[in-house]
């Protein structure tokens, strides 16, 4: 049975981490980089943290941010993955000595193939949409076709994805798993609770539709 892994990223609100729990996410998404406007307070992470039940991963992300900082979200939070969406060697995403995430910015030209052999390490690879200029979580989409199909690790499809299309996406791109930002938001770092529900209803409709095809 087909069951596409749901990430739902930047959160800032206990109640949003905790509704997106209750509606089967996989993991939960907190944005620690200060270039964000998701990012989320250290103090207020670690409430959130507490709010969310076992068997949901909570995903610390970063981007090029001060190893320092990177650390002290570590020890307060102690988030079960990282996530680095900036231009990490795999030396700088394993020092930490924590599993890990990387994203691979799909823009105009990017060599899928390449970028993700570059980060054998990774516990999986989140490809991205990429708006130029844009710092991420922008709700740019790529060419789904672009996604390979095979990889060693589980490859993680996100960019621009919504109630609308996540169906489309997953029957396109067949990826391990799925994550959004913006499409199930009112604003940035708010959570839409209906649009929550709705993208997880998409999800499971297109993986019975794998299924049964
Ligand atoms: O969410 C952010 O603010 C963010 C900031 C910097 C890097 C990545 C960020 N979010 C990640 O972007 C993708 C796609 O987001 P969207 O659905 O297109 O809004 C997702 O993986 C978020 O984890």
């Amino acid at each position: 049975m087909t069951r596409t892994r749901v990430k739902f990223c930047g959160m800032t609100r206990v109640a949003d981490a905790v509704a997106a729990a209750e509606l089967g996410v996989d993991a939960i998404g907190m944005v620690f980089t200060p270039r964000s406007r998701r990012c989320v307070a250290i103090a207020q992470a670690k409430v959130m943290r507490e709010a969310v039940p076992p068997f949901v991963d909570v995903v610390a992300l970063f981007m090029d941010d001060d190893p320092v900082y990177v650390q002290s979200v570590i020890e307060a939070v102690r988030p079960d993955l990282l996530q680095f969406h900036g231009s990490e060697t795999v030396a700088d995403c394993t020092r930490y000595g924590r599993r890990y995430l990387k994203a691979v910015a799909m823009g105009e030209g990017a060599d899928a193939a390449s970028a993700l052999s570059a980060h054998p390490r990774a516990s999986g690879l989140l490809l991205d949409g990429h708006a130029p200029g844009a710092v991420g979580g922008s709700g740019q989409r790529f060419d789904w076709s672009r996604m390979p199909r095979r990889h060693a690790q589980p490859l993680i499809l996100a960019g621009g994805l919504s109630s609308e299309n996540v169906g489309d996406a997953i029957a396109a791109a067949r990826p391990w798993g799925v994550d959004v930002a913006s499409g199930i938001e009112s604003s940035p770092g708010v959570k839409d609770a209906a649009k929550m529900h709705a993208f997880m209803q998409a999800v499971r409709t297109a993986d019975r539709k794998r299924d049964e095809a």
